[in-house]
């Protein structure tokens, strides 16, 4: 990949590689754009087959919280973290500490969180050497694990979804078809089997499957089966990529509304469920909960602020589908023209985010 070119053409404005041998830490921070504050987006830990494919994933990846956070209508900036290592065997505290000193040396451009193969845990261990980190314990005064929270925002934009595609947003007796039931799916199928929702499920992990099935009678599947199973609506909850050539011709859903972020292969992929008049609840405006969750900690952390603001998430699809009805477009590009629009006005009156001018992160310093 041709770095500087791919930044030039998405406009990114930093990445950074860090690396501690000691502790085996090889992390790449991206900070896509901090035009509505400073970057806040999740650490997420994976093996990766190549140095590249964690380069794309962290770019990719920073852009997409972008979009979310300014969707979300947060004065924040997107930006996102991978660490280069497999999140069971790798860890250790010497690795989040160096890691939280590079967090610092950027002095408040970027702010992180969890993501897929990290903890709150972890975050706990970043805080010993930056403030710059959210989703840290409860005992902290903070928000602890985003997870409950993206799944309930997740809940509310597929009401949302439910009543553009059936005419009411009740889940009570429609067949949703989860796919990955980790820690944001678990909460997401409380709120559904507490609903009434028949569930049905897929995980290559056997025991988070198995809790499905017992906590929520859910019914389970093989993962290469969701796709095709008899279902009103599918909630993507794993990983990114799985809206693509092979799997479209098998879906059978209305709608399509879950957490996980990235959820379209390509752009070309949300025309065709477009054009096949499938709903798509685009994957940053119904997963932004987390993010919502954890911003509220900069300001002092207050759960129920938090959670109103979340419950909007059900307003925000519902004006994505008014601007994609206004503008003839599919519902993925009424996400980025809404979230666009709002960071352009921002531009005119302000440019990038310095630590030092009036920001949320000033009133977070006295505390
Ligand atoms: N945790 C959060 O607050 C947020 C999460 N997200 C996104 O939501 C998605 C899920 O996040 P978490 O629940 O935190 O992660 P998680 O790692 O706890 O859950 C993902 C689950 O998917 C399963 N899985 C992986 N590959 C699979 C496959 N091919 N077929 C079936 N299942 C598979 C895993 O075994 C795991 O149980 C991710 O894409 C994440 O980026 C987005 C916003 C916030
Ligand atoms: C706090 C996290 C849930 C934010 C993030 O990285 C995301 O929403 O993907």
């Amino acid at each position: 990949m041709e770095l500087f070119k791919y930044m030039e053409k998405y406009d990114y404005e930093q990445l950074l590689f860090c690396q501690d041998k000691e502790s085996g830490l090889k992390a790449i921070i991206a900070i896509h754009d901090t035009t509505l504050g400073p970057a806040l987006g999740g650490t997420r830990m994976w093996m990766y087959n190549s140095e590249e494919e964690a380069i794309e994933d962290a770019l990719r990846l920073a852009r997409g919280m972008t979009y979310k956070n300014a969707a979300a209508g947060l004065n924040l900036g997107g930006g996102k973290t991978v660490i280069i290592g497999d999140p069971r065997k790798d860890k250790n505290e010497a690795m989040f500490r160096a890691f939280g000193r590079f967090i610092q040396g950027l002095n408040g451009r970027y702010i992180t969180a969890e993501d897929v193969g990290t903890t709150v845990a972890d975050m706990d261990i970043i805080y010993q050497e930056t403030d710059y980190v959210t989703g840290i314990s409860p005992e902290f005064g903070s928000s602890g694990n985003p997870s409950p929270a993206t799944a309930y925002g997740v809940y509310r934009g597929m009401k949302a979804a439910a009543k553009e595609a059936f005419g009411s947003d009740s889940l009570e007796g429609k067949v949703i078809a989860v796919q990955g039931v980790g820690n944001v799916a678990y909460h997401l199928c409380r709120h559904l089997h507490e609903e009434g929702a028949q569930l049905i499920v897929t995980d290559i992990n056997k025991e988070a499957v198995q809790r499905a099935v017992e906590e929520f009678g859910a019914k389970a599947v093989d993962p290469n089966d969701i796709y095709g199973v008899d279902c009103d609506i599918f909630a993507p909850c794993a990983l990114g990529g799985i809206i693509n050539d092979q799997t479209i011709p098998q879906l059978k859903a209305k709608v399509i509304a879950g957490s996980a972020n990235n959820q379209l292969k390509e752009p070309k992929h949300g025309d065709i469920i477009h054009e096949m008049g499938i709903v798509y609840a685009p994957d940053y405006v119904i997963n932004a909960g987390g993010v919502i969750n954890v911003a509220d900690e900069l300001y002092g952390y207050n759960r129920e602020r938090a959670m109103k603001k979340i419950e909007q998430i059900y307003d925000n699809i519902e004006k994505v589908f008014a601007i994609a009805k206004r503008d003839s477009i599919p519902t993925y590009k009424a996400a980025d023209r809404l979230a666009e629009e709002r960071i352009e006005t921002m531009r005119k009156s302000r440019s990038q985010f310095l630590q030092n001018g009036h920001h949320i992160l000033s009133r977070r310093r006295g505390r």
